[in-house]
This record gives C-alpha cells, sequence and structure tokens, in this order.
C-alpha cells in the first residue's frame, strides 16, 4: 500500500537550495522503489524568507512544518544579512523553528567511512574506526537563556549579555535521550561540561550522574569541555555516545563531523517529545562556494535518509540510500571537499546523478 507523507523542504541560503534539489531528487528515486508518494512543499528560511517577506521565519513556513511529518532543511545564513541585528538574522529563523517545533535533541552522528580516512585531517591510526554520536541539548542553554541582550550601562558604555541556563527537567529530557541512544550503541556515554566553573554545569553533572542510576547497563563518565575537545582530536576512538548542552554541542559537533574528513558528509537529526522532526546536515550554507556547483551534497542526502529512518520510520528505504553513498564513493567519486589523488572530482549536480545511478540500479 502506498505511504504518503507530506515534507516541507526550506531550502535556505548558500549552497542549500543546490544540495536540496540532490536529496529531492534521490528521495523520488526511493518513494518509487518503496511505494512512498512524498508531497513536497517549499518554504522559505533564514535570509530568502528575510528578503521575500522581511522575516528569517514567517508563520505560514512554521504553520507548513507543523502541518508535516517532516521536515527536510538546507542550510541558513550568508555575508548579506550578517550586519542585521541577532533577533532578524537568517540564524534566528533556525532557532526559532527549533524551539517552535520543541525540538530539544539533536542528534549528531560523526562516523568515519573507510573510504574517505586519506580526506581525514588526522592520521589514519587515529580515525579508523571513529563511530561517535553526539547528543546536543537544542532548545536552552545559552542560546535561548534570559537576560539576554546589548544593553547601555549607566556609564554609557555598552554591555552584551547572555545567560546560561539550564533546569533539572530540561537536563533529565535530554540525558534521556543520550542514554537511550548509547543503549543502541556502544553502551558508553560521555557527558560534557564546565562543572569546574560553571554552576549550570554542577547542576548538570549531579543531575546526569543521578539519572544513570536508571541506567546501570551504561558506562556513564563525565569530561570538562576544554578536555573534551582536546580528546576528540587525540584520541576519538574513546568516544561512543557524548550528551552536552547547546553551546558545548555546537562545537564539538563541529570538531567531531571533521575527524571524518569534511563537515560536508554529517547529517543530523533534531527531534522534539512529538510532532515533526528537522532533518539537516551539521554544515552551515558555505557562501564561500555558493552558485559554483563545487558543494558536497552528501550530507544533506544522507539526512533525506536520516528523516527516512528516525521520522518517518522507513528504514529500508534510509539503507538504500546510505548503501547508494557508500557505493559512489567507493567507487571513486569525491566533491573537492573530499577529493584524494586518484579520485574523480565530480561537482554537487554530477554528484547527485551518480547516486541516482547507484540506486537505480539496486
Ligand atoms: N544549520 C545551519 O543552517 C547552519 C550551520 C552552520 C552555519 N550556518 C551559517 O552558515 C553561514 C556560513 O557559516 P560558516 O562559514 O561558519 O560555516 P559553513 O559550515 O557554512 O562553512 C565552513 C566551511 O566548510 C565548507 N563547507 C560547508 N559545507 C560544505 C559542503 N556541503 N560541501 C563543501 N564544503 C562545505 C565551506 O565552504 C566553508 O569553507 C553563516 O551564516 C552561519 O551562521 C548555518
Ligand atoms: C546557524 C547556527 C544558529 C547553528 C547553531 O549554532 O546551532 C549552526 O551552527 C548549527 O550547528 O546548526
Ligand atoms: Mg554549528
Amino acid at each position: 500500500m502506498t505511504q504518503n507523507y507530506r515534507i516541507t523542504l526550506l531550502p535556505g541560503d548558500g549552497i542549500g537550495p543546490e544540495i536540496m534539489a540532490v536529496a529531492v531528487d534521490v528521495l523520488k528515486v526511493v518513494g518509487k522503489q518503496f511505494d512512498l508518494k512524498f508531497e513536497f512543499q517549499e518554504a522559505p528560511i533564514g535570509g530568502a524568507a528575510i528578503d521575500a517577506t522581511g522575516e528569517p521565519l514567517p508563520s505560514a513556513t512554521l504553520d507548513s512544518c507543523r502541518n508535516s511529518d517532516a521536515v527536510l532543511l538546507a542550510a541558513i545564513g550568508g555575508y548579506k544579512w550578517d550586519s542585521l541585528p541577532s533577533n532578524s538574522r537568517p540564524e534566528a529563523g533556525l532557532l526559532g523553528l527549533r524551539a517552535g517545533l520543541g525540538l530539544f535533541a539533536n542528534l549528531r552522528p560523526a562516523k568515519i567511512l573507510p573510504q574517505l580516512i586519506d580526506a581525514s585531517t588526522l592520521k589514519r591510526e587515529v580515525v579508523e574506526g571513529v563511530d561517535i554520536m553526539v547528543v546536543r541539548e537544542l532548545t536552552g542553554g545559552i542560546y535561548f537563556g534570559k537576560p539576554k541582550g546589548i544593553f547601555a550601562t549607566e556609564s554609557g558604555e555598552k554591555r552584551g549579555v547572555n545567560t546560561m541556563v539550564y533546569t533539572e527537567s530540561e537536563i533529565e529530557r535530554i540525558g534521556r535521550v543520550a542514554f537511550e541512544a548509547a543503549r543502541k550503541r556502544g553502551g558508553k556515554l560521555c557527558s560534557v561540561d564546565k562543572a569546574n566553573v560553571l554552576e549550570v554545569s554542577q547542576l548538570w553533572r549531579d543531575r546526569i550522574t543521578q539519572l544513570s542510576a536508571e541506567y546501570p547497563d551504561i558506562e556513564l563518565s563525565h569530561l570538562y569541555v576544554d578536555n573534551a575537545a582536546m580528546q576528540l582530536v587525540r584520541a576519538p576512538k574513546q568516544f561512543d555516545t557524548i550528551v552536552t548542552g547547546n553551546l558545548f554541542g555546537d562545537i564539538l559537533s563541529d570538531a567531531a563531523a571533521m575527524l571524518t574528513g569534511s563537515i560536508g558528509m554529517l547529517p543530523s537529526a533534531s527531534l522534539g517529545a512529538s510532532g515533526p522532526g528537522v532533518f539537516e546536515p551539521v554544515h552551515g550554507s558555505a557562501p564561500d562556494i555558493a552558485g559554483l556547483d563545487k558543494a558536497n551534497p552528501l550530507a544533506q542526502v544522507l539526512s533525506a535518509a536520516m528523516m527516512l529512518r528516525y521520522g518517518l520510520d522507513q528504514p529500508k528505504a534510509a539503507d538504500n540510500i546510505e548503501q547508494a553513498v557508500l557505493q559512489v564513493l567507493e567507487q571513486g567519486d569525491r566533491t573537492g571537499d573530499i577529493i584524494s589523488p586518484g579520485k574523480n572530482l565530480l561537482g554537487c549536480r554530477a554528484m547527485g546523478d551518480a547516486l541516482i545511478l547507484a540506486l537505480e540500479k539496486k
């Protein structure tokens, strides 16, 4: 029986439309193969939405997302909008989307593919076998804490303020997601904080430690964020699942991404307690290569696979996409960010064509 899905597509800015076009073509092919009918609804977000409507997250866009089974997002942001105040920048649209849909859990897997070991900037023996899941809290912490803003002091000097806040319930719900994720993976969870300095981190560490009593099968450890950053580069294989707050997770997930060769490879899933999830690459809108057909579309395509797996419960269709990605890499196809000597350099569009061919042969 045909399964129907409403998908909101948010191509956004920079390389967003280029990589989204590839992901949509790939979804259409697996749709035919698995009898899935996608009703795609495209909506503006970020800079594109600012240009079209004056706002980074028009209410019609949020409504369309709310009425979908899942949301596929590319990336937002660019030089053109960089001088706007923070609450009207493209990034505010993305944060509003996460808050508006209650997407408190961000899963960012960083797994090195054997075909790409030589594309990593680290030595083979350091990265071979790396398979990390970063579970990042996404709707709290310093990104959303109040007070925030730029205020004038009595002397007339400007003072910028952000506030890092976590409540016990926010820590507990992301903790549960992380313990459950660790249970499905290698059974190890490392909680990352700055409890040697920040009270909010002391509470984080206490609550995660208490929660671990409910997960006796999971080996819990704690690291301070500065040490975690160092350990990720020094010996990344020690990590299985990492749980951390919004800001630390933003930074550590980019570092983890680079272990795998390129940030252009890594997908993510943002999930709430209920309702549609948002599936998006970890990377940004890469304005430096936008419009040049140079972007790596694989993180976007793998985000579509995560959407099928975690958002639509279609693991077989997700498997097919992931296998097609492995196959094109196996046959030596590479975009510029993951090229190594002797491989075929393809543009974004040609990489999409290679994926479609690989899928159709299945
Ligand atoms: N989720 C998002 O939408 C998201 C995430 C991060 C940054 N941003 C925004 O993107 C803009 C640019 O930010 P940035 O430059 O710090 O980060 P970025 O991730 O856009 O780019 C960092 C570097 O990685 C390269 N890169 C990124 N994705 C690539 C891909 N798919 N293929 C090949 N190379 C790729 C870029 O060319 C650039 O050199 C900013 O406006 C930022 O706020 C958006
Ligand atoms: C663009 C920005 C708001 C965003 C974040 O900081 O969360 C990005 O860096 C990410 O990692 O998704
Ligand atoms: Mg980031």
